[in-house]
């Protein structure tokens, strides 16, 4: 991946937060007003920061090393559905970046200013098209998502879409990207002789993700117990559990075993431990389809262990009459990766399904048109008001203030979400 180098200069001493956008497990993303000054002009935009305190406890566990491989993929993408990192900052306690800020909030936000809380098949086309294209592109490029959710879904200023949170997205060794022709298939000379004469799916096994839940063994207990030992990625909504593992020995420089995704949104070989490669994304891609549906996930269970169980086990329900939607979001939720819908052939088998008829992918920008656009003037709504005639909040005492334990009362910058949406738009209910 070659970074490109991104041009907007960064100081935190300079810059003043106006609201905090989301907190991860890994960082604080601030949203941002930043002025440029030439001689003749001032041009002000709004930004979306992502700040990573190096210092503080979680960051020792793991974030640094995920933030720098975020920015490196961020620095790699240029893509209408993906975001382009913007400047980054670094200081021996701080390491952050700029994006572009998507005024329109996430999937699931949008999801739940719907009547019924679920989108129409329109709908889900429109995003999922644009969904798909950002995921081929980065498949492309080598690279496997693993986080495909709503909450990863924003919404940009023009109503399209843009994914974020990349640091649990793997560069795949190219020799693990799909390939149904085992004739074609390489054997890598660096690995050890044991393991050359192993057919490829256990080499892939062995290397990368080794068996790490057998359900049938298991407690639920046990593999609370577990996960409890793991650096898991901290809830951003009540659904939202990432689960990461990654062991700690290194081969190569490359960690090499991973157990990562949101459980609900998690593969059946995932759970398995047999190794994944970009289908785990397809998976993930009909999942977020049956969501937007339904209104629900299909494998949920009353616990982990249960979902997990469900994932393995379970077919997806579909309420109602069968369509071209149900048809797709079946094929794409196929237990065994290697007959599931994408694999062969990647994003290209699955635009020519009969749900995506009509869809022009090469004009997707143009011809397709947005079905809710962020209301205009919300950034400057914000700039504007008087909580932050001052300027804003220094981000720097913001993380001070977070050692010390007044921290446990919400932050003076944590606002409620605003009505992101046109009323037009949107028919808006509570959420
Ligand atoms: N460009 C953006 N514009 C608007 N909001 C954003 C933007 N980027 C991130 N956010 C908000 O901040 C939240 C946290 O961002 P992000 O998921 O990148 O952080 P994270 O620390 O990696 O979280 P996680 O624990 O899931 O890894 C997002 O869910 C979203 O609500």
């Amino acid at each position: 991946m070659e970074p490109a180098p991104p041009s907007l200069e960064l100081d935190l001493d300079n810059l003043k937060a106006l609201k905090i956008l989301g907190k991860g497990a890994m960082g604080t993303v601030f949203l941002i007003h930043n002025s440029t000054a030439t001689s003749t002009t001032t041009t002000a935009t709004t930004l979306a920061l992502k700040v990573v305190d190096k210092t503080s406890v979680h960051a020792k566990l793991d974030a640094v090393r995920r933030a720098r491989w975020e920015i490196q993929v961020l620095s790699s993408l240029s893509h209408p559905f993906l975001p382009s990192i913007l400047g980054t900052y670094e200081s021996p306690q701080f390491l952050a970046w700029a994006l572009p800020y998507c005024p329109g909030g996430d999937l699931n936000v949008l999801r739940y200013h719907q009547n019924d809380r679920v989108f129409s098949p329109c709908v889900i086309r429109f995003y999922i098209a644009e969904i798909l294209c950002a995921l081929d592109h980065l498949h492309s490029m080598g690279i496997a998502y693993r986080d495909l959710k709503p909450e990863n879904v924003l919404i940009q200023h023009s109503g399209h879409v843009t994914l974020t949170d990349f640091d649990l997205s793997r560069k795949l060794n190219p020799k693990t990207v799909t390939n149904n022709n085992s004739n074609n298939k390489t054997v890598d000379p660096n690995l050890p002789s044991h393991d050359r004469n192993l057919p490829e799916s256990s080499r892939k096994h062995r290397r990368n993700f080794s068996r790490w839940i057998p359900l049938s063994s298991e407690t639920s207990h046990q593999i609370q117990h577990k996960m409890n030992g793991l650096n898991l990625k901290k809830a951003k909504s009540a659904r939202v559990s990432p689960v990461s593992r990654r062991k700690t020995s290194f081969s190569n420089g490359e960690r090499s075993n991973s157990f990562v995704g949101t459980e609900e949104y998690v593969s059946p070989e995932v759970v398995r431990g047999d190794g994944h490669e970009f289908a785990v994304d397809w998976w993930a891609l009909g999942i977020l389809m049956y969501e937007m549906m339904y209104g629900t996930t299909p494998f949920k269970g009353k616990n982990r262990k249960e979902t997990f169980k469900n994932v393995l086990t379970k077919s997806p329900e579909f309420v109602g009459k069968r369509s071209e939607l149900t048809d797709l979001i079946e094929k794409l939720l196929a237990k065994n990766p290697t007959k599931r819908l994408g694999y062969s052939r990647g994003a290209v088998e699955i635009k020519e399904h009969g749900f995506f008829r009509g869809v022009n992918w090469e004009m997707l920008l143009e011809v397709m048109r947005p079905p809710f656009i962020p209301a205009r003037d919300d950034g400057n709504v914000e700039l504007s008001s008087e909580k932050y005639s001052n300027g804003g909040v220094d981000i720097k005492e913001y993380f001070q203030r977070l050692k010390t334990p007044q921290s446990l009362h919400p932050s003076p910058l944590m606002s409620p979400s605003p009505n992101r949406f046109n009323k037009k738009n949107v028919s808006l209910t509570e959420f």
